[in-house]
């Protein structure tokens, strides 16, 4: 019987063989540090925690106590069923993994996560800021689905080092997606998967239990300029406005530029539907103003027009908007740019009619 000690990308693929295409596997630090472009020092140290951290929350999730932990927090009454947004107890545990993480590095100013009402101040020197969703679709594990982390990384602003420490770090936060250095997330699947783009191209790691390196699989991703795979939740289509009904009606009879019928992939977990439409071309949606600007949206633009497609609001491209507030939602787009394109001309395309949806 084959023993998981033994599993090892290089015994899957053989020893000469390589998924990098050459002699060598590669690991994300070899890659940050000469395989890829040279980032310098201080991101490479900041990246090794930030997966550090990742490869705590994969195990995490995958933990055969997350039941109880969740039925004691029902108990509690924390993260109830009937609080669809309350944070679970996951969610802060993974929270608090990432700042310890940030921490320790030594090289972050200011983290800013959706599980925090406010930014925290870490180090007056840390060259970085990081914002991060620490564990999006988190309502998914108690059935197993894929979860994920994502996360920006900016510059600190020195010229705003003069204001007091609350101000520094809420308008540190607020960055626009154009300047962001380095963005990524991490998918707790089948695989547990690190993407990430440091502002040349986005390239996807896979994790090697084996060793717990990050072995480069997917260097330099060109997302398909279409897709055939719409990614939405469908039951919100009475409470869509006329514009996205209609070009979903379209792309689905195959009526749409594309003169193929679409189909429809929705898991509900944001990490996981993107990275399949990164990889298959198509739109991953939420037409609503439900995903986070700041935590969600600007770092997923930033990965997806690394790999030549486009992030929308529906109008706009979502790098461009200036984000005013930390906790900021918005209709949030990502795909393959000539679906998006496509989108984008039906006008009308931001679900306006949001209620309390109950699942
Ligand atoms: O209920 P909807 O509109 O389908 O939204 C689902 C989306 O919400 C998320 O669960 C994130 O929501 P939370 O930030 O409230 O956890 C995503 O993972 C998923 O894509």
């Amino acid at each position: 019987m084959a023993s998981f000690v033994g599993f090892s990308v290089k015994s899957q693929l053989g020893t000469s063989a390589t998924a990098a295409g050459d002699n060598e596997f590669c690991t994300l630090i070899e890659h940050m540090g000469k395989g890829g472009i040279d980032v310098g020092d201080d991101l490479v140290l900041l990246f090794t925690h930030m997966q550090y951290a990742c490869k705590r929350i994969a195990a995490l999730v995958a933990s055969p106590f997350n039941s109880s932990l969740s039925q004691q927090s029902k108990i509690a009454g924390v993260g109830s069923g009937t609080d669809r947004d309350a944070p679970k107890p996951l969610d802060i545990v993974s929270n608090e993994i990432i700042l310890a993480s940030l921490q320790k590095s030594g090289k972050v100013a200011v983290m800013a996560s959706e599980e925090d009402d406010a930014p925290i101040w870490i180090n007056d020197d840390g060259p970085f800021v990081v914002v991060t969703d620490p564990l999006d679709g988190s309502r998914n594990i108690d059935a197993s689905i894929p979860t994920g982390t994502i996360f920006g990384v900016y510059k600190r602003l020195v010229e705003l080092d003069h204001l007091p420490q609350e101000e520094r770090a809420t308008l540190n936060s607020l960055q626009s997606g154009t300047k962001l250095v380095a963005a990524g997330y991490v998918l707790y699947s089948s695989a547990t998967i690190l993407c990430a783009s440091f502002g040349s191209g986005t390239h996807a790691f896979t994790l090697d239990h084996s060793t717990g390196d990050f072995i480069l699989t997917h260097p330099d991703i060109k997302i398909p300029p279409r897709g055939q795979i719409y990614s939405v939740n469908d039951a919100r289509y009475f409470d869509w406005p006329e514009g996205l009904r209609q070009y979903i009606d379209t792309v689905r009879q195959g009526k749409g530029r594309y003169p193929k019928k679409y189909s429809a992939r929705y898991i509900c977990s944001l990490v996981a539907d993107f990275h399949r439409t990164l990889l298959y071309g198509g739109i991953a949606m939420n037409p609503r103003h439900h995903l986070r600007l700041v935590y969600e949206a600007n770092p997923l633009s930033f990965l997806v027009e690394q790999a030549g497609g486009r992030g929308s609001d529906g109008k706009v491209r979502i790098l461009s908007i200036q984000p005013v507030k930390l906790h900021q939602r918005l209709p949030l787009f990502l795909g393959s740019l000539e679906d998006i394109e496509e989108l984008e001309s039906y006008g009308n395309v931001q679900q306006k009619l949001n209620p309390g949806y109950e699942v």
